[in-house]
């Protein structure tokens, strides 16, 4: 695996998710392998998941680590192809990745939206122009249309945690906020769900559809009681429209996950990527509960950064 920036980088991911759980239950089996190996992390918006697992996840596999906060730390980065730089931006991007490509062995980089024009976000400009200009392999930290060390420690939670002997289901819910967030997790998750052994719904308010690509393979259902109908998992999160990019739509008034709603489930096992919104997004009653796994994920995100950081150095 050279980089890592969604599903498609992955050869069998069934293996990727089994090797994650081999490696949770040693996570120092393969310590030696990244010594004298640098991870650099690069965060152009806030992180805490993929900040610590990420670093973690390194440290087990004996990787030296530089993280910076680009858009904080860093001079500001001109983007534009052949613009004369007589403006407010001090770096370009050409050089800025390249000069680390020369620190590094392997680049993570967060680069979240600007949820203003839906062409420039999912060309993935600045994730394509890091892989273009580094040099060496990508990590996505998550980019502006898919999350992937998100979505693969999902699977993994899903796999770990599946009714034995039987076909898991599991809903993608939408639910409400009071910020324009990016599609870049649902759109993954959707993604690697509809790559697995899963029956998978995607449940929202018209007119928050995901792109089409993403979902290709899902059932969506825009009863939600519908769609929570004898699920096992509930995956809650929010996003703002792609058709009417970048906006939010609605309060999403009776949308937001509560014990009423999850009586319909089988049981069902509530997952956030985190960080949530509580009392918005999902009820304090449920985050507080059994039925949420919310934390057993995030702990999850270590050994999926690291089963990947793994596969990466192993084609170094
Ligand atoms: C992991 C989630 C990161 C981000 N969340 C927020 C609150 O911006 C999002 O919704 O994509
Ligand atoms: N879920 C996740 O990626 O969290 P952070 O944005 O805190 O890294």
């Amino acid at each position: 695996m050279k980089n890592y920036t969604s599903v498609h980088d992955v050869a069998d991911v069934a293996a990727l998710v089994n090797e994650a759980l081999e490696i949770k239950k040693a996570p120092f089996a393969h310590k030696e392998l990244g010594a004298g190996k640098t991870l650099g992390l690069i965060f152009l918006n806030p992180s805490l998941r993929t900040r610590l697992s990420t670093q973690k996840a390194a440290l087990n596999l004996g990787m030296n680590v530089m993280v910076m906060n680009l858009d904080k730390e860093g001079w500001a980065l001109e983007i534009q192809e052949g613009v004369v730089m007589d403006g407010t931006t001090v770096e370009h991007i050409k050089e800025a990745a390249a000069v680390m490509g020369q620190y590094c062995d392997i680049l993570g980089l967060r680069s979240f939206p600007k949820l203003q024009d839906k062409e420039e976000d999912y060309s993935e400009d600045i994730l394509n122009k890091f892989i273009k200009y580094a040099g060496i392999p990508i990590l996505s930290l998550e980019s502006a249309t898919r999350h992937p060390l998100q979505s693969l420690a999902d699977l993994v939670t899903i796999t770990e945690k599946a009714p034995a002997g039987k076909r898991p289901k599991v809903v993608l819910t939408w639910a409400p906020h009071v910020k324009a967030l990016p599609q870049a997790v649902p759109n993954s998750f959707a993604e690697w769900m509809c790559k697995a052994d899963v029956d998978f719904v995607i449940t929202h308010p018209e007119g928050y559809e995901l792109e089409g690509s993403f979902t290709d393979g899902a059932t969506i259902e825009y009863d939600q009681d519908k769609a929570l109908a004898e699920a096992d998992f509930v995956y809650v999160k929010n996003w703002s429209s792609f058709q009417d990019y970048g906006k939010v739509l609605s309060d999403g008034k009776g949308w937001m996950m509560t014990p009423e709603k999850l009586k319909v489930t089988n049981d069902a096992k509530v997952m956030h990527c985190l960080p949530v919104r509580r009392g918005l997004e999902l009820s304090n009653e449920i985050l507080d509960s059994p039925s949420s796994i919310v934390i057993e994920e995030a702990g999850n995100r270590v050994y999926a950064a690291q089963a990947v950081l793994k596969q990466m150095l192993e084609s170094l």
